[in-house]
């Protein structure tokens, strides 16, 4: 068994898996084996998405949230949770960057999360097709995305081969090949700026406590900071997150933290005000969070694929199945009727 006690995110450099040999793939296998088990989130250094690739895509997403709230409803998110795609707003009409009045301070009180997003998909998911901006409002930023979900793309099936190899599946692409539709999602995010004082004082989040659906998230955070992971498991007690230039942080979503039997953790993670000094600025006196950028992208396995104790995570001794086996389309159905009863 794992110590579960506090721990930190580790770093794992997997230039030594993707360039390897056998043995190093191994070795780098289990260490993220051993991370997914007692934090549920990993730090991949030399990870084969060039540093440029995620800079570029910051510059778009920024771009893309510059625009005005009307320009960015021309790429609506259709009501409801079914189809999610196109452009989310804060929920309220017009908020002034910079000045917070006591009415601004109540309408920012009543959002649950102060963010705006964009989410995109696998051009070939016709389920959920992808919602644009007109091409001449943001020319390129449709290809932009369209190619950085490629390299995330390529990212995650690499993530699931080590996976394989640490579980000793007999067939290391096994986990890959449920992934074979790649029907994962690109989500561009937008914290603005937000006076400290609604986030500190009130318990206020930028995103609230929650755990990831689906089987692996990459993310890529901004330089600001405020994340944060439940460590230890369901002690309430969160742990800052931050930014490691160079990396991307991966984490386990609740199908996965099934799949695995319980081995790997779909860990509970939030965003926060980030520690005082790292990132302010002072404006008349106010202590003012500076606007944080985030891009996740989040995968899961094809909708046909039976979501059983992998082997390896359970046996006929002290460690039995744990979950009835499932669909990952019957997952989806009953997570989201639990959401929506
Ligand atoms: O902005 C972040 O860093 C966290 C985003 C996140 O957890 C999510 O979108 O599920
Ligand atoms: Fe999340």
């Amino acid at each position: 068994m794992v110590q579960l006690t506090q721990q930190k995110v580790p770093v794992v450099d997997f230039g030594q898996f993707l360039n390897g040999s056998r043995e190093e793939k191994q070795k780098i296998a289990s260490k993220i084996d051993v991370a997914f088990r007692k934090v549920g989130f990993v730090y991949l250094s030399n990870h084969g998405v060039p540093q440029e690739r995620v800079d570029e895509c910051f510059e778009w997403s920024k771009k893309f949230f510059d625009l005005p709230t009307e320009t960015k409803n021309l790429a609506p998110h259709p009501p409801g949770g079914a189809h999610h795609r196109g452009y989310s707003g804060l929920g309220v009409e017009k908020v002034s960057q910079n000045i917070f009045d006591e009415a601004e301070l109540n309408k920012l009180r009543s959002i649950p999360d102060y963010k705006e997003s964009f989410e995109s998909g696998n051009v070939n998911d016709e389920s959920q097709p992808n919602i644009w901006l007109p091409e001449d409002v943001l020319h390129g930023f449709r290809r932009y995305m369209e190619s950085f979900f490629k390299d995330c793309e390529g990212l995650v099936h690499e993530i699931l081969k080590a996976l394989a190899i640490s579980l000793e599946l007999d067939d290391e692409e096994q986990l890959s090949g449920t992934h074979k539709q790649s029907l994962f999602q690109l989500r561009l995010l937008h914290y603005p700026p937000v006076p400290a004082s609604l986030l500190r004082r009130e318990e206020k989040s930028r995103i609230s406590a929650h755990s990831d659906f689906g089987t692996l998230t990459l993310l890529f955070q901004d330089p600001t900071g405020g994340l944060e992971v439940e460590s230890p498991p369901t002690s309430q007690n969160f742990i800052p997150v931050p930014p490691i230039p160079g990396t991307v942080l991966v984490n386990i979503g609740d199908l996965m933290e099934r799949w695995s039997n319980g081995r790997w953790r779909s860990t509970v993670h939030r965003v926060v005000a980030p520690p005082a000094d790292a990132s302010k600025s002072v404006e008349e006196g106010e202590e003012i969070l500076k606007p944080r950028y985030s891009i996740p992208f989040f995968a899961t396995a094809d909708p046909e694929t039976v979501i059983e104790a992998l082997k390896g995570t359970w046996d006929g001794e002290g460690n039995p199945k744990k979950f009835e086996k499932i669909t990952a389309w019957g997952y989806v159905q009953m997570r989201m009727a639990a959401l929506y009863s």
